[in-house]
C-alpha cells in the first residue's frame, strides 16, 4: 500500500516527524485475526522500524486465555474488565501469555523481515507490579466493598535499560503483560495497563491500543475521531463506554498523564490500519489527546 507514490509523498512528513520515536503498539487478544492478518500486523511493525521509527509491541491474549482455561476446566470471572486471578489462572495466563503468544508474534515479525525479542514484566525485573485493588459501593448503600482480584497487578516500576538495549541494537521489543510484585509473586496485568506504563516509562510518542472495533464508539455507533481527557468521565457515567473499553481509556489518560504525546484506539483487524493511523491525513480510530 505504501508503495503508491502519492501515498509515499503523503506519509513522509510523517516519517519526519516520527523518526527516532518510540511507538507502543499494544495488541490486544480480540485484534488478532487469522494468519494472513497476523503477517499485516508484522509486516506495519517491520516497515515502521526500517523507517526509523522505533515500535515497541505489547500484546495481550485474553481470549486465548479464556480458551485455555475453559479446556483445563476452570472458570473466570470478570470484573471491570479484570480477570479475577488465582494462583492456578495466574500459571495458565503466563503460559499463554508468555509462551505460546509472545512467541507467535516474535515469529510473525522474524517472517516479515524484522528482529524481535519476546520478554515478560519479569526479564531483568523490567515491570514490578503491587496488587491491584477495586473498590465497589452497592446501589442504595453508603459503605465500599473492597474487592479481591486475586494475582492481579498494577505496574508501579518500569526499569527501561533491556528495552534502551533491544531498541538500540535494531530489535523490536514484544512484551508479555505479566509482571513481578514486590515480593517476588506472579501478577496478571490488563494489556492495556501493562501498555501504558511502558509507553510512560519510554516517553512514546504514541501509544497505540488495537482492538476489534474501529475506536470509541458513540451511543448511536458512529466513530469518535477525538477525544479530549476531560470527556472521557461523562462517556463512562452515561454508559456510552462500558466493558474493556474503560480500561483502555482510562490508560489513554494516565500514559498521556505520564508525557506520552496521544493515545489511539484503532481496529487491529483493518488491512494496514497501523500505518494509516500514523502516515495518512485522515488517520484512523480514536486519538486522544490534551491539545
Ligand atoms: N463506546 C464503546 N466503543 C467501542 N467499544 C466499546 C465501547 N464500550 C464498550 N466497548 C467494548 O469494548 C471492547 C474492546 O475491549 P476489549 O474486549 O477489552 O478489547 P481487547 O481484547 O482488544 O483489549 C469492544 O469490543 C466493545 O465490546
Ligand atoms: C488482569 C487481566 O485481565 N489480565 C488479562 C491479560 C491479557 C489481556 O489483557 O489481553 P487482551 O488485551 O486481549 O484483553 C487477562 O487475563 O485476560
Amino acid at each position: 500500500m505504501l508503495l503508491k507514490a502519492e501515498t509515499l509523498t503523503e506519509a513522509l512528513p510523517y516519517i519526519q516527524k516520527y523518526e527516532g520515536r518510540i511507538f507502543v503498539v499494544k495488541y490486544g487478544g480480540h485484534a488478532m485475526g487469522d494468519a494472513a492478518k497476523a503477517l499485516e500486523f508484522a509486516q506495519d511493525i517491520v516497515l515502521l522500524k526500517t523507517v526509523g521509527i522505533h515500535p515497541v509491541v505489547v500484546h495481550g491474549g485474553g481470549p486465548q486465555i479464556g480458551e485455555m482455561l475453559s479446556r483445563v476446566g476452570v472458570e473466570s470471572q470478570f470484573i471491570d474488565g479484570l480477570r479475577v486471578t488465582d494462583a492456578e489462572t495466574a500459571k495458565i495466563a503466563e503460559m499463554v501469555l508468555g509462551g505460546s503468544i509472545n512467541k507467535e508474534i516474535v515469529r510473525w515479525i522474524g517472517n516479515a523481515g524484522g528482529r524481535a525479542v519476546g520478554l515478560s514484566g519479569k526479564d531483568d525485573r523490567m515491570v514490578i507490579a503491587r496488587k491491584l485493588t477495586r473498590k465497589r459501593r452497592d446501589p442504595g448503600s453508603m459503605i465500599e466493598q473492597e474487592i479481591d482480584l486475586g494475582f492481579v497487578g498494577e505496574p508501579v516500576a518500569v526499569n527501561r535499560s533491556v528495552l534502551d538495549t533491544l531498541i538500540a541494537d535494531g530489535i523490536v521489543p514484544v512484551i508479555a503483560p505479566v509482571a513481578l510484585g514486590e515480593n517476588g509473586d506472579t501478577y496478571n496485568v490488563n494489556a492495556d495497563t501493562m501498555a501504558g506504563a511502558i509507553a510512560g516509562a519510554l516517553d512514546a510518542a504514541r501509544l497505540m491500543l488495537l482492538t476489534d472495533v474501529p475506536g470509541v464508539l458513540a451511543k448511536d455507533g458512529s466513530l469518535l475521531t477525538d477525544l479530549h481527557p476531560a470527556q472521557v468521565d461523562a462517556l463512562i457515567a452515561d454508559g456510552t463506554i462500558t466493558g474493556g473499553m474503560i480500561p483502555k481509556l482510562e490508560t489513554c489518560l494516565s500514559a498521556i498523564a505520564s508525557g506520552v504525546g496521544a493515545a489511539v484506539i484503532l481496529n487491529g483487524r483493518t488491512s494496514h490500519g497501523l500505518l494509516l493511523e500514523i502516515f495518512t491525513r485522515q488517520g484512523a480510530g480514536t486519538l486522544v489527546k490534551s491539545s
